[in-house]
Formats: structure tokens, sequence, C-alpha cells
């Protein structure tokens, strides 16, 4: 089981995470797109790194054009490598649709 990172480990880590943010025990970033439909696209882009590695945020589709996306390890309880990896692999993936 992933240790959880201490508050100074996770502000080091967030300096590398471009769009990303602490919030309580979890990592969230919002991105806003042209419509509804690239909102879709996004999630489905998030959730299919999610599968790939095994690790799953809360993604919400909401205010018409927006995604956020949350996480945290539930196995831990609170913010591990693990969030920190979806994140950084969910800003690789959606720079190539950048
Ligand atoms: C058995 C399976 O590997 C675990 O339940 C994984 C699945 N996805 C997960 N996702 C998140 N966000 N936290 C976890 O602790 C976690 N654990």
């Amino acid at each position: 089981m992933p240790e959880v990172l201490d508050a100074q480990s996770v502000e080091r880590e967030l300096s590398g995470l471009s769009g990303w943010a602490r919030d309580g025990d979890t990592l969230t970033r919002t991105w806003q797109l042209k419509g509804f439909s690239g909102a879709v696209q996004v999630a489905n882009v998030v959730a299919y790194v999610a599968n790939r590695l095994n690790h799953h945020p809360d993604i919400r589709v909401h205010d018409y054009n927006q995604v956020t996306v949350t996480t945290t390890t539930h196995d831990s309880g609170g913010i591990t490598a693990n969030d920190v990896r979806l994140a950084s692999s969910v800003n690789a993936a959606l720079a190539v649709a950048e």
C-alpha cells in the first residue's frame, strides 16, 4: 500500500503538475473546453489513463464545457505517489490533444 505523502512532498510534486492543486486529501484539476463533446472527450481520455494505471479518480463533466478530475488513494487514505502519477500521466495524454 503506497505511503501518504506529507504536505511538503505534495507541494514539491505539485510544482511539476501544471494546472493541478491540492484540495484536502485530493489533487484536483479543472479543464474548460469549447463545448460539451470536448468535455466528454477529455473525460474519456482521463478514464483510459486511469484504467491503464489502475488508479481511478472522480471525473465530473459539469457546467456544459468543464471537466473536473479529483484523485486520492482510497487504499491509503490520502495523496500518494499513485495520485501524482495519474495527474502527470493525464497531463501528458492531454498535451498530445492540445
Ligand atoms: C484492487 C485495486 O487495485 C485497488 O482497489 C485500486 C483500484 N483503483 C484505485 N483508485 C484509487 N483512486 N485509489 C485506490 O486506492 C485504488 N485502488
